[in-house]
């Protein structure tokens, strides 16, 4: 069952047409990647279907429940929730109440919110580091961190924008483990912008393709490495 259908879906700002005329469908548990070049819309795209944005045109149905124009609040309380390219986590609380704050999403009860807590801190390999400030991480955990809020929330969707960006391979790794391990204990459907392309053929069941708003393709792995289109305007020749 598709557990995420994007119809038709166009954002403008002002003249820019940010997004245009974007569908596809995700079944429930898959991995998507979205790629495409820099300003191609794949972030606009992401908030418009987490809600920090309304479509211009078009609609989103998570779950069978049209979207459009929904607080991102009330989207990740019906599951679906995104993290950040640029992470900035809360720099003076603990790593422990960071992920809390997720937790605190789907309960009230600040004892459960830290059960959970610990629980996705250890998912992520971050549970030694419960007490440390959050504003003293290194980038790579500073990832894990927002990957263990995100899951705090219970989801049943994750939509992850750039996780590995300036990660080192080793870390890069790590999270795509991460990401591996996450669809591996089921449930969960994700969808990863990534720029590395070994990392995204490594994880993605299919792809789409963003270029300047419009989808240029979507596919397998394999259909799109060899797709002609896709090469010329964004893969280069030397992939
Ligand atoms: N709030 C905004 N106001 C005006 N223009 C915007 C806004 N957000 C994005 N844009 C423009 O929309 C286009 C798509 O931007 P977007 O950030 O979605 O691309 P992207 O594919 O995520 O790029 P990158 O890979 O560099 O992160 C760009 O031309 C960008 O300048």
């Amino acid at each position: 069952m598709a557990i995420l259908e994007i119809k038709h879906v166009s954002k403008f700002f002002g003249g820019l047409a940010a997004n245009s005329d974007v569908s596809f469908s995700m079944e429930e548990g898959m991995i998507m990647g979205l790629i495409g070049p820099n300003g191609a819309g794949k972030t606009t795209l992401f908030n418009c279907i987490t809600g920090y944005y309304p479509p211009s045109r078009g609609d989103v149905i998570f779950d069978g429940r049209k979207l459009n124009g929904m607080e991102p609040d009330k989207v990740c309380k019906l599951g679906m929730v995104r993290t950040w390219q640029k992470v900035r986590p809360l720099a003076k609380l603990s790593v422990l109440d960071n992920v809390m704050v997720g937790a605190l999403c789907r309960t009230g009860s600040l004892k459960v919110a830290r059960e959970i807590a610990h629980e996705q801190l250890k998912v992520v390999g971050l549970d030694n580091k419960s007490n440390f400030l959050a504003g003293g991480l290194p980038i790579g955990e500073r990832k894990k961190l927002e990957v263990a809020r995100v899951l705090a929330t219970q989801p049943k969707m994750l939509l992850l924008d750039e996780v590995m960006g300036g990660l080192n391979p080793a870390e890069s790794e790590e999270i795509i483990q991460l990401i591996l391990d996450i669809k591996e204990r089921g449930g969960i459907t994700q969808m990863v912008i990534e720029h590395d392309m070994k990392a995204i053929m490594r994880i993605s069941e299919r792809i789409v393709v963003l270029n300047s708003g419009e989808k240029l393709a979507e596919g397998t792995p394999e259909e799109i490495v060899n797709n002609q289109a896709v090469v010329e305007a964004y893969l280069g020749s030397e992939h």
